[in-house]
């Protein structure tokens, strides 16, 4: 190890213990995080199911850099890739449009066999995979209606596809000793103002209800639901709101899944961990950067991104916690977009976690606000950057911004040369 990284992690050392915290032991718990890395930022969304079918369901990927993986096989080099350069081991979350088949098979009769290459190679790279069913870019799903349709036929369809995806997920998860969560959003909802909210409601609901009445074995299969504010041709009304996926999360014992898109702008998801999860036992998210709307921007050191991460720390919460991340942008070099976005979440569970969070409550409930002040304050200037380096540099990975000359020699030799 870089002599330099060394002595910055035992001068740091020096100065966390100073406030009581075992930054060895810290690095020992980080290590046992897993983040659930998105496959569809490597290919715009796009799967392999339908190739010719472009992204709908209200959400856009914008940019068009070179390279983007265009088969499984190409999908799991470029994640071979991001993986050899972010800390830890980690899951990898798949969507039912990334079956790994020759066969023209549907969404509602996809099978764990379409699935095998996958799991053979999670295996192998000592991953988790967890599952989500594709209620969009499809033709039953293209006036914007899926589960909630009034069309018997159409909703009978994406139930038999919600049920495939679930028994997925338990493959998923007997396979590789690690339970699967299987989330479901959907994207119904009307552009302009309806008449009946109700009505959809009742019928997701209903749809639900048959999805996971079909047994699924537990200790492999987790399901959650996302609920979302808008999307873009969904401006006024949205099926699966806030508030209904957190009622039937409660009600049925679901893990709630929140994006941290899917809100008022002025809303934050950090703000809502500790109130959900004193109703739900089990909590996904999708960690996100919504740019003026759920655009779906790479994750990056932001006010939101570090207190998410706080909150889980500071409410002990990253035991019934999921991390996934959800973004894509197409304008920039794939690999790297899931380095930066996932490097930047596990760095932020480091700085939460180097918190000396007893001082601080204490603090709190003494009403000694000015010291919960300042020392919020200094804090942010303290060596974390040295601990991530030294954690980087054990963890095999390169160190700083070194992993940026791999993602471009991996450009040049693989990126650039696909037709
Ligand atoms: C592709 C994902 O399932 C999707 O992004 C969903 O999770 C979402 O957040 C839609 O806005
Ligand atoms: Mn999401």
């Amino acid at each position: 190890m870089d002599k330099s990284v060394l002595d910055g992690y035992v001068h740091a050392k020096e100065l966390y213990a100073k406030h009581g915290i075992d930054v060895d032991a810290v690095l020992e718990k980080l290590a046992q995080i897993k983040i659930s890395i998105h496959c569809w930022q490597g290919d715009d969304v796009q799967g392999f199911l339908f190739r010719d079918k472009s992204l709908s369901g209200g959400i856009a990927v914008t940019g068009s850099y070179p390279g983007r993986a265009s088969t499984p096989s190409e999908l799991r080099q470029d994640l071979d890739q991001a993986l050899s350069l972010i800390p830890g081991k980690h899951k990898i979350n798949l969507h039912a449009i990334y079956a790994d088949t020759e066969e023209q098979v549907e969404l509602n009769e996809l099978e764990p066999k379409h699935f095998e290459r996958w799991v053979e190679w999670a295996k192998e790279q000592g991953l988790g995979l967890d599952f989500n069913p594709t209620c969009f870019s499809h033709p039953k799903a293209d006036d914007g209606f899926t589960l909630s349709h009034s069309d018997e036929s159409v909703r009978k369809f994406w139930i038999e596809h919600g049920i495939a995806s679930r028994k997925i997920g338990e493959y998923f998860g007997k396979e590789l000793g690690q339970p699967c969560v299987t989330n479901f959003w959907l994207p119904d909802g009307y552009k302009d103002t309806p008449v009946d909210r109700l009505a959809p409601r009742q019928r997701l609901q209903a749809s639900l209800d048959e999805i996971f009445a079909a047994p699924v074995d537990s200790r492999y299969n987790i399901d959650a639901v996302e609920s979302k504010l808008f999307g873009i041709g969904s401006e006024s009304y949205v099926v699966g709101s806030h508030e209904f996926y957190l009622g039937y999360a409660i009600k049925n014992g679901k893990a709630l899944c929140l994006d941290s898109g899917h809100f008022h702008p002025t809303e934050v998801i950090s703000n809502k961990i500790s109130s959900v999860l004193m109703y739900v036992d089990q909590l996904l998210l999708h960690v996100s950067r919504p740019v003026r709307w759920d655009s779906d921007h790479v994750v990056t050191m932001d006010d939101e991104l570090l207190d998410i991460a706080r909150e889980l720390v500071r409410g002990d919460f990253l035991g019934r916690t999921h991390i996934g991340l959800d973004f894509f942008d197409g304008s920039i070099n794939h690999v790297a977009a899931w380095v930066i976005g996932t490097r930047n979440t596990i760095k932020a569970l480091l700085r939460a976690m180097l918190e000396p969070i007893d001082q601080l409550r204490e603090a709190e409930l003494n009403k000694d606000y000015t010291t919960r002040l300042a020392l919020f304050e200094e804090l942010k200037s303290y060596p974390y950057g040295a601990v991530w380096d030294y954690y980087c540099a054990t963890a095999g990975v390169p160190v700083r911004e070194a992993w940026l000359d791999q993602v471009k020699s991996y450009e040049q030799d693989v990126l650039l040369k696909r037709v």
